[in-house]
């Protein structure tokens, strides 16, 4: 059985080097936003998000996380301004999650954790392709958005529903007709730095777009992302839970911010 990287012990992020040395190479993510380091800049642009439900095609559980993948063939559903220069195309979303409320995020910020991670994963059309691009250091832009236990969000239940029908990795159902902008913070302030995948093969491609408000997400909801198995049907079950990698080295790196 193929030893592919995942997030147990003998195969997660400390043994992700073994197999992509870039794993500690000078731009990797996520980071720990350190606020009092982060520099506001006023030339940032506000983030211009325009997506066509259309586009939205399935869901998959892909045996790291569960992904919605969008029709990428036209400029239907882009991300422009902001930090980046040129158009993105949206490719797919998912989630990070912990085992538990106190962990999951990605990213955290002065050191706290969020339950979970939402990324929103955009090509650069410079390049002909998603998998082009991915290996440019201009090539990805990525929206994260932080999960906050609060309310039940009714923004997510659609995706909580479609999770019975894509239980084990690699099966998947139809997703059609969703707007992912419903999923999105009141506030799009951010921070932006550069950084990398944050699961193999953790190109040095991403600009990271970390929005400061999180959206809502209960304790219940957290549960139904839980029920999810990392695992195949004809595997032994193991929940899909602390998908996340831990934040790295900052290096160096500047870290803006589009707020005061
Ligand atoms: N967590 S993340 O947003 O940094 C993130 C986003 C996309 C991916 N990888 C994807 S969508 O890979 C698709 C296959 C591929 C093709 C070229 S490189 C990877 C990994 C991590
Ligand atoms: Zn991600």
């Amino acid at each position: 059985m193929s030893n592919g990287w995942g997030y147990a012990d003998h195969n997660g992020p400390e043994k992700w080097c073994d197999n992509f040395p870039i794993a500690n190479g000078p731009r990797q993510s996520p980071i720990d936003i350190q606020t009092s380091g982060a520099s506001y800049d006023e030339s940032l642009k506000a983030l211009k998000l325009q997506y066509d439900p259309s586009t939205s095609l399935d869901i998959l559980n892909n045996g790291h996380s569960f992904q919605v993948t969008f029709a990428d063939d036209d400029d239907s559903s882009t991300l422009t301004e902001g930090p980046i220069s040129g158009k993105y195309r949206l490719k797919q979303f998912h989630f990070h999650w912990g085992a538990s409320d106190d962990k999951g995020s990605e990213h955290t910020v002065d050191g706290k954790c969020y339950p979970a991670e939402l990324h929103l994963v955009h090509w650069n059309t410079e390049y002909p392709s998603f998998g082009e691009a991915a290996s440019k250091p201009d090539g990805l832009a990525v929206v994260g958005v932080f999960l906050e236990i609060g309310a039940d969000n009714p923004n997510l239940q659609k995706l909580l529903d479609a999770m019975d029908a894509i239980k084990c990795k690699g099966t998947q159902t139809s997703f059609t007709n969703f707007d992912p902008t419903i999923l999105l913070p009141e506030s799009l302030d951010y921070w932006t730095y550069l950084g990398s995948l944050t699961t193999p093969p953790l190109h040095e491609s991403v600009t990271w777009i970390v929005c400061k408000q999180s959206i809502s997400v209960s304790s219940d909801q957290m549960k139904k992302f839980r029920s999810l198995l990392f695992t195949a049907d004809d595997e032994e079950a193991c929940c899909m839970v602390n998908n996340y990698r831990p934040p790295q080295p900052l290096k160096g790196r500047e870290v803006r911010a589009s707020f005061k």
